[in-house]
């Protein structure tokens, strides 16, 4: 047998499967600071990162750090329904890349999907395309759980029900927030390993989700994964991607977030809850700090549970030129980080809320009352401050 020349060698080596790691997890769970902290490995060189947000301004593609050009931000949209056909030809770009030498190596790709995505459609864009199939190995799936707010996102989500039923690995994010994390933690990782006993969890605080626990896992079976996929989304679903590969359903009903964004599709089970939206404030006036504290604090007080997801970057007036990030998960408000500069693009304050059943309109009014934005209808922040009820809709 004649040994394969360099050209064939370098064309073998572009043409092995390339793993595919899916990380996943419920809103705020901790999936972009996990995925920060395994892109400084060195076993991630040459990976590339597609990011997905639900939200009309997308933030995660900032805070995802020294990655370069290698990170793809795919359009608003959840990743499970209206931008799995901008998933599949990202995937398909990459590899147009690197068989045309545009990339030199592809090493692994990474994708981080919104908190509110069904993992399963997306396993499945990728597995029943029949190219795809064959260039890329699915690692594996990754699913972040919460431990402070766990046990209330499964109660509540049954996306957060898929995302721990389908995963490889689960790892459990802030058991540093927990008085006690072994006993607090404890009916948490029981249900867990109710929900999934195959999946091996692994804490967070105490370093056990490494690169080398969370990659190569060799665990992965399609046919297994399939029928999983299969189980979490019903039969009929199955069917009706088998038939129709990469396109959106016909059945079913409006969904919250496809108003929120505008478009019109359906799901063909009931993925989102029909109350769960996301919109953005956008402000470029410097915002006081003393103003952002109370603004959050009245939200919080009066509507704290329809809170899911909170997130921002923010122009304070005490130095417009150090952005505060803030991050808030229902109702646990992480602490501010004060960074050093502007990330790229626009500098003006952008605060990204998911919310159930919160009126849009209520927390934008109170936000322009806290922020000077002049209105006629609506009280200032001072008159805010000592009578809540000015605002209608707010209740404490
Ligand atoms: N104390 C603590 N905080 C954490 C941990 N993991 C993440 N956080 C914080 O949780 C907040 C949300 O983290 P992100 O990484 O943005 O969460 P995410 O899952 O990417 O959020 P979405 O993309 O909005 O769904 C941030 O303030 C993080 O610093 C953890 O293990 N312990």
């Amino acid at each position: 047998m004649t040994e394969p020349t360099a050209p064939d060698a370098d064309k073998a080596r572009r043409r092995e499967p390339i793993p595919l790691t899916v990380i996943t997890g419920f809103l705020g769970a901790g999936k972009t600071t996990l995925l920060n902290r395994l892109l400084k490995a060195p076993e991630m060189a040459n990976a590339a990162v597609i990011v997905n947000e639900f939200g009309d301004i997308p933030l995660d593609h900032l805070m995802v750090e020294n990655v370069g050009d290698d990170v793809v931000e795919l359009s608003s949209g959840c990743l499970c329904c209206t931008v799995r056909g901008e998933l599949v030809s990202t995937l398909e770009g990459f590899l147009r890349n690197l068989d045309n030498k545009r990339i030199e190596r592809l090493s692994r790709v990474v994708i981080e999907t919104t908190g509110l995505a069904h993992p399963g459609p997306i396993l499945q864009a990728v597995m029943l395309h029949p190219y795809l199939v064959q260039r890329f190995r699915l690692d594996g799936v990754i699913t972040l759980v919460d431990a402070v707010n766990g046990m209330a996102t499964l109660d509540g989500h049954e996306e957060a029900m898929a995302q721990v039923g389908i995963a490889d690995r689960i790892v459990l994010t802030k058991t540093d927030l927990l008085p006690d994390a072994d006993r607090d933690a404890k009916a948490l990782v029981a249900r867990l390993s109710a929900i999934n006993p195959m999946a091996r969890i692994l804490d967070n605080a105490r370093g056990e989700a490494t690169v080398t626990a969370l990659t190569g896992t060799g665990l992965y079976d399609p046919e297994t994964k399939r029928a999983n996929v299969a189980a979490w989304l019903g039969e009929d679903w199955e069917r009706e991607t088998r038939h129709a590969p990469g396109h959106e359903h016909a059945s079913g009903h409006d969904h919250g977030h496809a108003h929120a964004h505008g478009h019109d599709h359906d799901h063909p089970v009931n993925l989102h809850s029909d109350s769960v939206r996301a919109f953005t404030l956008e402000t470029d006036r410097p915002i006081e700090v003393g103003a952002l504290d109370m603004f959050l604090d009245l939200l919080a007080a009066s509507h704290g549970p329809k809170l899911l997801r909170v997130k921002g970057i923010v122009k304070l007036a005490d130095d417009e030129t150090k952005p505060l990030v803030l991050h808030a998960v229902q109702h646990v408000f992480h602490p501010p980080v004060r960074l050093e500069s502007w990330p790229e693009g626009a500098r003006t304050s952008r605060l990204v809320f998911i919310v159930d059943d919160l009126p849009e309109g209520f927390v934008r009014r109170l936000f322009d009352a806290f922020t000077g934005k002049p209105s006629v209808d609506t009280p200032d922040a001072a008159a805010l401050t000592d009578n809540p009820l000015a605002i209608s809709g707010f209740r404490p």
